[in-house]
């Protein structure tokens, strides 16, 4: 049992990991993951109940090393500190030798950990310039040198390309015959299915169920999760206006993308998708303003674009990709952060009524399906994708006309992901237009068109229709 004042996290809930398994738990954004997952790595106390490790009563919450022991976990955001070197970040709290810290021995201690774990990772290089899959190697090797064999890890395919995801899976194979236990957080459910033995899906705070992978119909995990049967999405189809809302003309980053020209018209979705060293996320980012290109200009409705304020004053709306930074004030309630935006509109000279506030914070609560105790409620409190949430509904909040979106469901669960797709295409049946960056191919499909990347050009603008395997085969550039 775990309360946060009245949100009532964990309700009885209970998990049992079978020693040598990888064992998934899944659930809507809310149902408590991450909060079992501080329990079981002692950060947090729960209320009521225990935790056991082969059957012994877990040390004191004081004790970290005696945790580090038993647990790791490979957290949604990372922990590896950008400023130190690899090997000062592999023994982090723990470089001392009786008070002195013994560089060059740590330098060689850091090397044969990477060695052992398979880690093909230069020790002194700074972690900084490591890339997402990099860094997560790193966080595996350190868990493993605290001499843990059983290792949490929550979501650490939602950054990955499908390559890196490949890789990770192979690694986790290699792991598992060599006895290592592990929990798999993920709302890939093909993910559960490819890598996992058993799974729990927990639901509101509670355990639903726990289950062998093999037996299980898919949609009766998505009833489990969701308490309900499932539907499929209904794609829309649409008619693109004449308009441009966004326009690119011979648009270049060094290092990231070159020669992209790109028309958006009112009224469609364009896909943006590629590998991760493709340029897509660079060229959206440049696409609102985040980057300034080093040739060629960005127009959002018809008025050249510099930075991100005069992109927004064009009529832009945009998710970015780093949203724990850039995509919400964390300490304001839902209802502050998504009308931040449109302040101007809902009242006079910028003053807006916190009865108008609530009333437009309930309604986006309700449109995209935002768990929560309600408007009031300080964002920095939501699950993790149910912030994701509010960071859309404000993206969307003014009607922009020109909308980019970059990676809007990562981290979301099986059923919200209809409710943001949704709502994008909402945006657009009301005459804006919009981009969408993914690394998903679902999310891809309400695209009207899919711009495929390959080492930083568009290689193919794909029509609405395409199957899996030949989007995959565009973007890994092995057929045009
Ligand atoms: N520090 C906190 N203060 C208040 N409420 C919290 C806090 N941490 C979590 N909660 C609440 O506890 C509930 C469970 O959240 P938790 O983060 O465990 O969900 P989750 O299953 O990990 O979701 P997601 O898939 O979105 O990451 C949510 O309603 C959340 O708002």
């Amino acid at each position: 049992m775990k309360r946060f004042g009245p949100t009532v996290a964990l309700n009885g809930a209970g998990i049992t990991i079978k020693e040598g398994e990888t064992h998934a738990l899944v659930g809507r954004n809310g149902a408590g993951k991450s909060t079992l997952v501080s329990i079981l790595t002692g950060l947090q106390r729960p209320d009521e109940g225990e935790v056991l490790f082969s059957g012994q009563a877990a040390p004191a919450l004081a004790d970290r090393d005696a945790w580090r022991r038993r647990v790791a976990c490979v957290y949604q955001k990372s922990t590896i500190i950008p400023q130190l070197s690899v090997a000062e970040n592999l023994f982090l709290n723990r470089q001392t030798d009786g008070g002195m810290i013994r560089w060059r021995g740590l330098r060689a201690r850091a090397r044969e950990v990477l060695e052992t774990y398979q880690v093909d990772i230069d020790a002194d290089v700074l972690a900084g310039d490591l890339g997402v899959e990099q860094r997560q190697l790193v966080e595996i090797a350190r868990a493993l040198s605290f001499g843990a064999t059983f290792i949490i890890l929550d979501e650490p395919t939602a950054q990955l390309d499908g390559p890196a995801i490949e890789r990770l899976f192979e690694r986790m194979r290699s792991l598992r015959e060599q006895g290592v236990t592990m929990m798999f957080i993920s709302h890939h459910l093909d993910e559960v299915y490819e890598i996992c033995q058993s799974v729990s899906v927990f639901r509101d705070a509670r355990h639903i169920m726990t289950s062998p992978v093999a037996d299980l119909p898919h949609d009766e995990l998505v009833a489990a999760m969701t308490g309900e049967a499932s539907a499929a999405y209904e794609y829309r189809s649409r008619t693109a206006g004449d308009d441009v809302v966004i326009a690119a003309e011979g648009l270049a980053l060094r290092g990231r993308y070159e020669d992209v020209d790109l028309r958006v018209r009112s009224g469609e979705i364009v896909g943006l998708a590629g590998s991760g060293s493709s340029g897509k996320v660079g060229l959206a980012e440049t696409l609102v303003g985040l980057r300034r290109a080093d040739a060629g200009v960005v127009s959002v409705n018809g008025t050249p674009i510099r930075d991100v304020p005069s992109a927004l004053r064009a009529g832009l709306g945009f998710v970015p990709q780093d949203r724990h930074h850039e995509g919400f004030v964390p300490l304001l309630s839902i209802a502050e952060n998504v009308t931040i935006p449109i302040a101007h509109k809902l009242g006079r000279f910028g003053y807006v009524s916190p009865a108008a506030r609530r009333a437009r914070g309930v309604q986006m609560i309700d449109e995209l399906d935002i768990k929560t105790e309600g408007p009031d409620q300080p964002v920095g409190d939501l699950s993790g994708g149910n912030a994701q949430k509010v960071v859309l509904a404000r993206a969307l909040a003014d009607d922009p006309r020109a909308v980019v979106v970059i990676n809007p469901t990562a981290g979301v669960d099986v059923k919200a992901k209809q409710s943001l797709l949704g709502a994008v295409e909402d945006a657009v049946a009301r005459g804006a237009g919009a981009v969408l960056v993914s690394d998903e191919l679902d999310d891809l499909r309400v695209c009207d068109r899919v711009l495929v990347m390959f080492h930083g050009r568009i290689v193919k603008d794909v029509p609405r229709g395409w199957s899996d395997h030949e989007l995959v085969a565009v973007m890994e550039g092995i057929e045009q």
